[in-house]
């Protein structure tokens, strides 16, 4: 029995009106009594799609001649054939899962996970994909980005005075980053297929210490591929991890403790990257050679994949302690750095100061550091003030009864115990607020300290590094040989470091500058034809940016100084020269000469004092602000020689002051040499005053 004889036994009008004279009837065609015994079995809500199935189905067999039954068999077959292939595949498919897929679950708490999805978020075949979640890209200050692109912003939005550069469009030009959506997706990966499952899951979090329960979201990575073994998966997964960390070894991870609520769940939620930065070239950090070396040889010996055969062999726990210490801006963090960067190390630092901080986070940290890995314990001398009871605070800020401050101390106490009795409202919110106080710098207890380095169950293969302005302050017991291995003093500028640093600020230009001319290239020339223009638009007074005139201020008492040494600003020095060619001649000499003689002018400040001089500085930047890269090395050099000459001897000046001073003449040495002395003067007599106020800068 066919599907046609079903429904004409099953309908009886439709059959009749089928079989009936075809001139009386249409083929196919539903009699409006059929329709009206139809109704009332179906119900009334099914009505519309009942007259809508009959407007076909008088339609298909009256204009088409086609037989409505035909059609209804043919969708018949094809729904059920569909359900059919759908529970084939569904077996097939639940089987070969079963018995011939492997599986590796990735849990969004590992790293892992962030690997891949930044694996994930470089395939095109994936950005590409139907299902899709798009996530808001941050770079980072260390990102490449595109001159052009700055500089074409910089040339639009010069208006006459638009030779800044506007970075107001920078977060909408930041592409999204596009990653897998939830559900199910399938990737090619090196000729094999990938079948790729991320679900999302809700987490009951009891709230532990913090006392807020709440759901926390998890999510889940499910990859697989055909055949019995994970193997490929891991492949994949190790090759999404070399991606991640390919540019890992010229750059330094930076991690801090995560805030206290993250850090309870432990494993890698007790860090947090907070920075990634290019490696610090160990030549930059300006430090006595023998004390490089030492401190680099220990680290290198001690870091050796036999070292831990030979201290567990002698029974001697595997840590090894630096204290780096000397005044401020001297390179003792910078040194940290530098060394993390030669070893391939990430850096982990940890402020004793943070009040969150427990003893018991302390430990939980330090026990969740990964194997070879530096601790940078910064200003370890001040992490003893969260220890010091409240009360003494006073005696800090008021030197002692000595002072007028003291003596108002001591009346106030007078008062406040003849008033003892007549409490106020407002005495008691103080008292509150001090015992809050008082209960929020409990901080870190020097045994708790210890323990987190060095105690039993203290994590073993760091490199702990503590830095500190006053090592004599600092506990016996936190110095003592097995905690502290090495130390590494630090001292203010001496005249041969002065040189040093002073050829490294330039030098590298320089090195840029000539790598750059020699590769040439249409980006080079169309960046170049940007700035020319730029230059064109340079209103007369205002100075480019980085190409800063000394800033002078108000007039200090300076004793009169006879003008900077001459063969320190010679002529020869103010003549451009690249490579061994002189360059600037005739009219490029006149206006050395002349910047000269400003110079001159401004650092002798005419009667000897420091004054402003109002000045055109656009007349200055042409004369004096020549490029380093046009400089010679042995210029540079000779210019370098001058300068450290005219740094004090005594180590009055850091490495950062001067750095600081460099900086703000980062193109022209020759500015730098010319303003050195004016310079000098002034910080030595503001160190000598105890003012904190630069006068010049
Ligand atoms: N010896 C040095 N060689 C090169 N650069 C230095 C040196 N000392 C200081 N600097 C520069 O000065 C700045 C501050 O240096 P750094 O933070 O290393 O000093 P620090 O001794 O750790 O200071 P602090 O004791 O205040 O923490 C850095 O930018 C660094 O480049």
């Amino acid at each position: 029995m066919d599907f046609n004889t079903l429904l004409r036994g099953a309908l009886p009008t439709l059959a009749a009106n089928n079989s009936g004279d075809p001139q009386n009837s249409t083929q196919g065609a539903f009699s409006d009594g059929f329709m009206e015994s139809l109704a009332p079995l179906l119900g009334s809500q099914f009505n519309p799609l009942l007259k809508l199935f009959m407007l076909f189905y008088n339609l298909a067999g009256s204009r088409f001649g086609l037989d409505p039954t035909i059609i209804l068999a043919v969708f018949g077959f094809i729904w059920a054939g569909n359900k059919l292939l759908r529970q084939l595949y569904m077996t097939v498919y639940g089987l070969s899962r079963d018995y011939y897929m492997a599986d590796v679950h990735v849990s969004s708490s590992d790293d892992m996970y962030f690997h891949m999805m930044k694996w994930l978020a470089s395939q095109p075949k994936m950005v590409n994909s139907r299902s899709i979640t798009a996530e808001t890209a941050s770079k980072t200050a260390w990102e490449e980005e595109d001159d052009l692109d700055v500089l074409a912003t910089r040339a639009i939005a010069a208006d006459g005075s638009g030779v800044y550069l506007n970075f107001s469009n920078q977060e909408a030009k930041a592409p999204p980053r596009f990653i897998p959506a939830l559900g199910t997706h399938g990737f090619w990966h090196k000729g094999r297929y990938f079948r790729l499952h991320r679900k999302q899951e809700s987490m009951y979090d009891d709230g532990g210490s913090s006392g807020f329960p709440q759901f926390k979201d998890k999510e889940n990575l499910i990859i697989s591929c055909f055949g019995r073994s994970p193997e490929p998966i891991k492949k994949l997964l190790q090759h999404a991890k070399e991606q991640f960390y390919i540019d890992h070894n010229a750059m330094t991870i930076v991690k801090r403790p995560s805030p206290a609520n993250l850090r309870r769940y432990g494993g890698r939620h007790s860090w947090l990257q907070v920075a990634n930065r290019p490696v610090r070239p160990m030549k930059t950090v300006v430090l006595d050679a023998k004390q490089k070396v030492q401190v680099l040889s220990d680290m290198n010996e001690y870091l050796h994949p036999a070292t831990p055969r030979w201290y567990a062999n002698r029974g001697i726990p595997l840590r090894r302690g630096y204290l780096f210490h000397g005044p401020p801006g001297t390179g003792k963090t910078s040194l940290s750095f530098a060394l993390a960067g030669v070893f391939g190390l990430d850096i982990y630092v940890i402020s004793l100061l943070d009040p969150s901080l427990t003893e018991e986070d302390l430990s939980a940290l330090f026990n969740s550091l990964p194997r070879r890995c530096v601790v940078l314990l910064e200003d370890i001398d001040t992490a003893g003030l969260s220890r010091a009871p409240d009360t003494g605070d006073d005696e800090k800020t008021t030197g002692g009864g000595n002072s007028e401050a003291g003596k108002s101390k001591d009346k106030a106490a007078k008062r406040e115990s003849e008033n003892k009795n007549d409490w106020k409202v407002a005495d008691l919110a103080r008292e509150l607020k001090k015992q809050g106080d008082r209960d929020e710098k409990k901080g870190i207890s020097l045994s708790g300290l210890l323990n987190a380095i060095d105690g039993v169950a203290s994590h073993e293969g760091r490199v702990l590094i503590m830095t500190t302005n006053k090592p004599e302050t600092l506990d016996e017991a936190l110095i003592r040989p097995g905690r502290v291995d090495l130390q590494v003093g630090f001292t203010n500028a001496t005249q041969e470091q002065a040189q040093e640093l002073f050829e490294r600020m330039y030098e590298v230009d320089r090195q840029i500058s000539l790598a750059q001319n020699s590769i040439g290239g249409k980006k080079k020339e169309q960046v170049e034809a940007v700035v020319a223009s730029l230059r064109q638009q340079l209103p007369s007074t205002a100075p480019l940016p980085g190409h800063q005139a000394a800033a002078v201020a108000a007039p200090i008492p300076v004793a009169a100084e006879p003008p900077s040494s001459p063969s320190a600003v010679s002529d020869k020095d103010w003549s451009i020269s690249d490579g061994s060619t002189e360059v600037d001649e005739g009219e490029g000499d006149d206006h050395t000469s002349s910047a000269k003689t400003n110079a001159e002018e401004d650092i002798t400040g005419g009667g000897g004092d420091i004054v402003e001089k109002e000045k055109p500085q656009q007349q200055f930047c042409d004369d004096i602000d020549l490029d380093a890269s046009q400089i010679s090395f042995a210029e540079l050099k000779r210019i370098a020689a001058d300068f450290s000459t005219k740094i004090p001897p005594n180590q009055v000046i850091s490495p950062a002051e001067i750095q600081g001073f460099l900086l703000k003449r980062k193109r022209n040495p020759r500015r730098a040499l010319a303003e050195v002395d004016v310079w000098v003067k002034a910080t030595v007599q503001q160190k000598a005053s105890k003012t904190k106020v630069l006068q010049v800068q």
